[in-house]
Order: structure tokens, then sequence, then C-alpha cells
């Protein structure tokens, strides 16, 4: 029981911060929250990046992982959370479990039967036997030290595990099933693949992980070399056209405009050097997820028509000191052969940030990777013709080398869209789909403000998902607006079983947040109210905040106090319809909202007296870029006496004001309660058709 604002982060978003602009969720699920224990324990020069996959890996590895779980855990990060800061836990580097396996001999064949009996087998019978085909499958404990394998013939025998890095890619070339058991403790996937990654485990599935991605086994037996290494050249993809134009790319047009020059280089480098003009050699793109930079990198390169060289720098970073140096030359020695042309590197911050801060040290391979990066960007001069774009969300974190004159000294903001900018987006994603003539384009770009290009994408493409599970011929603007409240707020839970006197609590809940809502002076309107169930919450009270105030990110001292007020209004309902004692947990999404913001009220905007016009509690930070808005303390006790004090006078206020408009206009909150357990949706319009029937006030101070 929620009174969402669609359009602003609300307590679906779990820590999110309750002012900053929205960030629905997008398909792309990236960032795995891994546990510390787990980073420690990596060897030091992977980098985060290579978690998630190393996860997916032990995914497939181990079937107990499910990809939905792998996705349940995506969801731990709240959406605006910085990525997990790699810098600061830079771990001690550990040695290469494969620099020993150099040393190591094969394994003597044996001359026992194939099937050994008993069944307790030793190591090396086991893995005679894994070679010659006769294990089907084995299941490790939990923490790895041993195992329980299934014999071809269905024998089954217990085995000790030393710790041996290739086990995993004999397991695997020899198709053997693998699994882990499954641990009666513990909270879900955390400790389990706490458990799982145990060193040998982890530098195995690295060891895997880097072989596939090599195109494969390096031999016979899974032994593929360990020189494989360094020879890697296909870290990056060659287009030679990439098809894609500027028309490709709706909005963004300052972002365009100030590409065409990189263009207009290309096409016609003598132009610029005959007049000795010194052409950006690099130019950073800058901008939240989803908002199109690499895909105006290839707009870039499409309209100059030059290949398009692309790369995430994630993927320059390997196991091995100097792999991602000599990737990276390798990547420019291409490049310089096919010049001009457009390298793009993506995520550049992966390997691009700043030098030497972390605690546990320097990471030799990224730095190592970056002296290379720069370098080659200094060698070529300025007319060698190829033109490095990079892309990052966390311009902040980046070393300052990077962004010396002669590097990337240009940025290009790639932000999120305005409303003309959204309109534009979502006439290229309903390109070659049919949609009905009630979808308004406008309309649909009002109720989706903070929505990147990939969000609206998105939403097109569930919507026509939705319209085909539906037999329609034809997208309407209902499936477009169901696909939207999906995305926002999850799935409606029609099927879940409501009693009626739950039906009844939730209806007067969003009843009392929608009529304090529309009572407070100049507060947002109600675009609908529901008490489907829908995630977490037993009913939402949909807000549609205007476009200036979410463009502008500004929100006044009273839109605020009203904000609380509304959120509080909720509770007041339940309170004054069913008594003190019946009020319900339903509010606590709501209480949380309202002393975030309070606190933040006071702490950050300046917006208590006694506190004063400074910011405490907290280094603040950059919501949009992803950077930390940390609650951290760095005042007195006595500080913190007021500003609970504050906090709390803050919120009895709102509360107050909540109560006085739901008791003056009590008569509208039954007749609203009413139509919802009727109808279980009321629309705006339908909403505020209430006031005039019965003649209230439509706006109280
Ligand atoms: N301005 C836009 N016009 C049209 N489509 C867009 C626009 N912005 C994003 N998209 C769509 O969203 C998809 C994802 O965009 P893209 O990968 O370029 O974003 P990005 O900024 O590079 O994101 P990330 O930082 O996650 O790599 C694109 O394939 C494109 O279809
Ligand atoms: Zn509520």
């Amino acid at each position: 029981m929620a009174s969402t604002k669609p359009l602003l982060s609300s307590s679906f978003h779990g820590n999110q911060i309750f002012l900053s602009p929205p960030t629905p969720k997008t398909t792309k699920c990236s960032k795995l929250l891994i546990p510390q224990s787990i980073l420690n324990r990596r060897p030091s020069n992977t980098t985060l990046k290579n978690l998630p996959s190393q996860a997916t890996l032990a995914a497939l590895l181990f079937s107990s992982i499910t990809p939905q779980q792998t996705l349940a855990l995506d969801t731990i990060n709240p959406p605006n959370a910085p990525p997990p800061v790699i810098q600061a836990e830079a771990p001690k580097p550990i040695p290469s479990p494969f620099s020993q396996n150099l040393l190591m001999t094969a394994p003597k064949p044996q001359t026992q039967s194939d099937i050994p009996d008993g069944t307790q087998w030793r190591y090396s019978e086991f893995l005679n036997a894994v070679k010659k085909g006769k294990v089907e499958r084995v299941r490790f404990s939990k923490d790895g030290t041993t195992l329980q394998l299934t014999a071809v013939d269905g024998r089954r025998a217990t085995v000790t595990v030393p710790s041996d890095p290739d086990l995993i890619d004999i397991l695997a070339s020899n198709a053997v099933d693998i699994s882990v058991a499954e641990g009666d403790s513990g909270n879900g996937l955390f400790s389990f693949i706490g458990n799982l990654i145990f060193p040998f485990l982890a530098f195995a599935g690295l060891f895997l992980l880097f072989r596939r991605s090599q195109g494969g086994p390096g031999g016979p037996g899974g032994f593929g070399g360990p020189m494989d290494f360094g020879r890697s050249k296909s870290k990056f993809q060659e287009v030679p056209e990439t098809g894609v134009s500027f028309s490709d790319v709706a909005g963004a047009d300052q972002a365009k405009l100030e590409l065409q020059e990189v263009v207009d280089f290309l096409k016609n480098p003598d132009k610029y050097t005959a007049l000795g003009a010194k052409i950006p050699k690099g130019c950073l793109l800058v901008g939240p997820p989803g908002t199109g930079k690499t895909l105006l990198a290839r707009a870039v390169a499409g309209e100059a028509g030059v290949p398009f060289f692309s790369c995430a720098a994630s993927e320059f970073v390997e196991l091995f000191v100097g792999v991602g140096a000599s990737r990276v030359r390798d990547l420019f020695e291409k490049a310089k052969s096919k010049a001009p042309c457009i390298v793009f590197i993506d995520e550049i911050d992966a390997v691009g940030r700043q030098r030497g801060a972390g605690l546990g040290g320097g990471n030799d391979e990224r730095e190592q990777t970056i002296n290379q990066l720069l370098t080659e960007m200094d060698g070529f001069s300025g007319n060698s013709g190829v033109i490095v774009l990079a892309a990052t969300n966390r311009p902040d974190v980046l070393d300052s080398a990077l962004l010396r004159p002669g590097r990337f000294d240009r940025q290009v903001t790639v932000d999120r869209p305005d409303v003309a900018g959204r309109v534009r987006i979502l006439q290229v994603h309903s390109r070659g789909k049919a949609l009905a003539k009630d979808v308004d384009f406008e309309k649909i770009s009002r109720r989706t403000p903070g929505f990147t290009g990939a969000d609206l994408q998105n939403l097109m493409n569930e919507a026509a998902i939705l319209a085909a599970r539906r037999d329609l011929k034809e997208i309407s603007k209902d499936e477009i607006s169901d696909a939207l409240e999906r995305i926002i707020a999850g799935p409606e839970k029609k099927n879940a079983v409501v009693s009626e006197a739950k039906k009844k609590l939730v209806a007067y809940h969003e009843a009392g947040h929608a009529l304090v809502g529309a009572l407070m002076p100049e507060y947002d309107p109600v675009a609908k109210i529901s008490i489907i169930p829908r995630g977490q919450a037993g009913g939402l009270t949909f807000f549609a905040p205007s476009e200036e105030r979410l463009e502008s990110g500004l929100y006044s001292r009273s839109y605020l106090e009203n904000q609380m007020a509304v959120a509080l209004g909720g509770r007041v309902a339940e309170e004054v319809i069913f008594g003190d004692d019946n009020v319900t947990t339903g509010a606590s999404n709501d209480f949380m909202q309202v002393s975030r913001v309070a606190r933040q009220m006071v702490e950050r905007f300046g917006f208590s007296k006694k506190i004063g016009q400074v910011a405490i509690g907290g280094s603040g930070g950059n919501p949009f870029l992803g950077q930390q808005m940390s609650s951290q303390k760095d005042y007195s006790m006595a500080t913190a006496d007021v500003v609970d004090t504050e906090v709390r006078e803050l919120v009895e206020k709102a509360y107050e004001r909540a109560k006085q408009i739901i008791t003056t206009h009590i008569d509208i909150l039954h007749k609203l309660a009413l139509l919802l357990i009727e109808k279980e949706t009321v629309d705006g319009e339908e909403f505020m058709s209430l006031f005039i029937d019965g003649k209230a006030e439509l706006f109280v101070a």
C-alpha cells in the first residue's frame, strides 16, 4: 500500500533516494551484488564486470542456480546505487594457480580397471575414470572438499578433492554433470555462491570462462595450455559499416550537434588539416545507462561511412597482467590499418579509474591497460584518422590523465530525453509495429519522465508482447498503458485472493492518499488509484508530476511538505475509519518515504531553521550519475538530537494536515473507497468528478 509517484522513485525501488530521478526497471541486469568476502578472494586483476559472468558461469555449471535467481539477485542492488566501488577493495595479488599449472605433470595413466571398486575413490582413480568417460555426474559438497560421484554403471562413490584448478575443466570437457549439494542453512544464493566460489573453483571458473571466450578449448582433454592467455586478439568487434545514422538516434540533439564535427572530420580530414586545425582524438560520451551512447557512437561511424571498432573496457582486463595492454595494442594496430575509423570503448571507467587509489594498493593490470591506452592515444597524431569515443556513466571516477588535452578532452553529455525527445524515440521504436489510432505518443511521453531510450524501447516491446498475448492485430493505448504500469510497479496480481476485509482496508488507505493529494495546494494530480495488488504493494495511488517539476528537479519546501502529508494520508484514513487499534502495517513504506523526505529536508536542503542552510550528514553526490548519497553521520550527538527533533516536527505537522483534510472531506473518502471496492481501479478524472458531485472545495489552504 504505497502512494506511488509512478514517475518519481518510490518504495518499489528499495533504497532509492526519494527525490532522485526515476529509474524504471530496464531489461538490462548487469550488476550483481557480490559479497565482500568473495571479492577479496578473487584474483587481483579481474574486474568486477567479470563477476556477473563468473556467477552466470557458476549458474551454468551448477544447475541449482537458475537464471531467475540471478535476476532476483540483481534487484538487490537499488537501481540508482553506484556500482560497487572496486578501487577500495583491490585485493593483494594472489599467485595465479595457472603458473603452477605450467609445472604440473599430467596425471600418470592408471593401470587399474576403468571403474574402481569401493565407495571411497582416490583422487587419481577418479580423474582417470572421468577421462575415460566413466563418470556421469558429480555433486560437490558445499565447502567443495569432497564430492559424490555417480558412475555410468550407476555405482556411487565419494572422493576427497584436493585444490585442483583444472578439475572443473576436466569435468566439463568430459561432459560430466556437475552440481553442488544444497545446504539446509544459509540464506539463499549469497551463501551458496559464497561457499561455492572457494578459491579453486573460482579460478577454475574463470579459467573456463576465459577459455570459452577464446573460442573453445585449446586441445584434447581440455588442457589448452596457459600460454593461450597472452594471445587473445578477439576482444573487440569490427563492423565495416554500422548502417546506423543520426536519424536512428532520436532526441539527443545537442550531442548529435557536437558529434557532427567528428563526422565532418572523418569525412573530410584534409579540410581540417590544411587549416592546421587540431582534431579531438578522443571524445567522452557521458550519461546514464540506456541513453543511447553506444547508438550514437555507431551513428557517428555510420554517418561518416567509416569502420566501427568497439569493445567494453572491462573485457580488456583479464587474469594476467599485461593481457589488457596487449589487447589495447592489438585493437589500435587494427584500427590504424583501417583509418579513418571510430574506436568505441564502452564502460571506460572499468579501466580508467583513478590509479593507485585503492586501499590494497594499485591494480597492476588495470594500470598497465590504461597506460597502454594513453600511449596509443598520444602515439597517433591528430590526423591519423582514428577517433576514440568512450562511454561512461561515472566521469567522476576517471583518472585525470585520461581527460588531459589530446586525450578525452571533449565531453558530450547524453542525458535522459525530455518530453519532445521521448516522443521521437517512441516514434523510432514503433517503426514496423502496428499501432491503433488511439495511441498518442505525446501522452505516453508525458507519462514517462525520466525514461531513457532503452526504457522506451522496452516499453514498446512489452506493449507489443501484451497485444500479441491478447490476440490483437494492433497495439492500442491500453497495452501501452498496461505495459507502462507493469514496468513501473511490477505486474498486477489479479488473481491474488484478497479478503473483503483487506480490500476495504486497502481501499480506504489508498483513498486517503488520493484525497490528501487532490486537496493539497499545487500538488501533482492523481492519475489513477488501484487496489489490485502489485509487487509488494496491496494497492497504489499514481500521481502525475508535471514535466517541469521533473525536468528541473527542483522541489519547493511546500511541495515536500505536501508530499509527506500525501504519504501519511493512507495511514490517517485507516485510523479515522477503523480506529487507532486497527491500523495495519500496510503503511510502512509510506513511513519510510516520509522520514526520508523529512530527513533530507533537514540535513541536505537547509529547510530547517535550527540546523540552518547547511548540508550535513553525508557527502552528497550526484545521484543522476549513480553516485552515492550516503547518509553517513558526520555531526555531533547534540546536532543529531536537533536533527531528530526537527524531523519529528516536520512529520507531525504533515500528519496533522493530512488528518485535517481527511476529517473535513470524509464523505469523499467514503465515496472513493466504495468506488474502489466496486471497480478496483479508478482513474483521475473519475475521482475528480466525485468532488464536483460532492461540491467539495478543491483546494484548501
Ligand atoms: N535516443 C535514442 N533514440 C533511439 N533509440 C534509443 C535512444 N537511446 C537509446 N535507444 C535504444 O536503447 C538501446 C540501448 O541504448 P545504448 O546501448 O546505446 O545505450 P548506452 O547509453 O550505450 O547504455 P549503456 O551505458 O548501458 O551501454 C539502443 O539499442 C536503442 O535502441
Ligand atoms: Zn500507502
